[in-house]
């Protein structure tokens, strides 16, 4: 995601796109403690006697931690808010953008609409504007489309998501290439998958 100053040309700032995704579907998962097992006491002998050293090292780091970590998911999720919501008021402060996600919602399916609205109340949340989009099951995709593109070339709008799943009538590629991959928070696009394989 490129944010830039209206006012200065010269001076664009960049927020981790992927960092932002990323933390929205963190807030959204951590619905409870993970628990985190290492299987230290299960290596087998070889591997740390004569195993490479690359091995020999994870067979290392792994003896000084405990067997159990219960992460408190909450509390992470809570500290990614709070760290999202301080880096959106010092962008606000910095340069007076603040940062925008539009969501196209296509159907009337209720998973689908929990899910956008949780969306939009992390969003909210943090100080990130959200702009939302609802169109009926029947809509066709040139309409999305449309959507797609006006958003593209609003310069409010620093991410844009659309709802998976999409009517059957729809060629879901087809939009989820539509969307500019600076703006492509969920990474779905293409060249973004490229991307994070490489
Ligand atoms: N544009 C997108 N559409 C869809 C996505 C997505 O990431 N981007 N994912 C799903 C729906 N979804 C969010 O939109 C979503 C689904 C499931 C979970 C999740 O946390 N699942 C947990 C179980 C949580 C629970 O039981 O309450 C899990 O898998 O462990 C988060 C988000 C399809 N559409």
């Amino acid at each position: 995601m490129i944010l830039s100053d209206p006012s200065s040309a010269a001076s664009v700032h960049r927020l981790s796109f992927t960092r932002f995704s990323n933390s929205l579907v963190f807030l959204r998962r951590f619905v409870g403690p993970l628990h985190v097992f290492s299987h230290t006491a299960a290596l087998p002998r070889a591997l740390s006697l004569h195993a490479p050293r690359s091995s020999r090292f994870i067979t290392a780091s792994m003896a000084a931690e405990p067997s159990a970590k219960v992460i408190d998911g909450k509390s992470v999720a809570k500290q990614i808010r709070e760290e999202i919501s301080a880096e959106v008021t010092k962008l606000k402060e910095a340069i007076g953008v603040v940062p925008g996600l539009a969501v196209i919602l296509v159907g009337d399916r209720k998973d689908s609409a929990t899910y956008v609205r949780n969306k939009k109340k992390a969003c909210e949340s943090v100080g990130i504007k959200s702009f939302e989009v609802n169109l009926p099951n029947d809509a066709s995709e040139q309409e999305v489309l449309k959507y797609i593109s006006d958003f593209n070339g609003d310069p409010s709008v620093h991410g844009i998501l659309v709802q998976l799943p999409l009517p059957s009538h729809m060629n879901e590629q087809n939009i989820l290439n539509a969307v500019m991959i600076e703006k492509d928070v969920d990474g779905f696009h293409p060249l973004n998958i490229g991307r994070l394989a490489m």
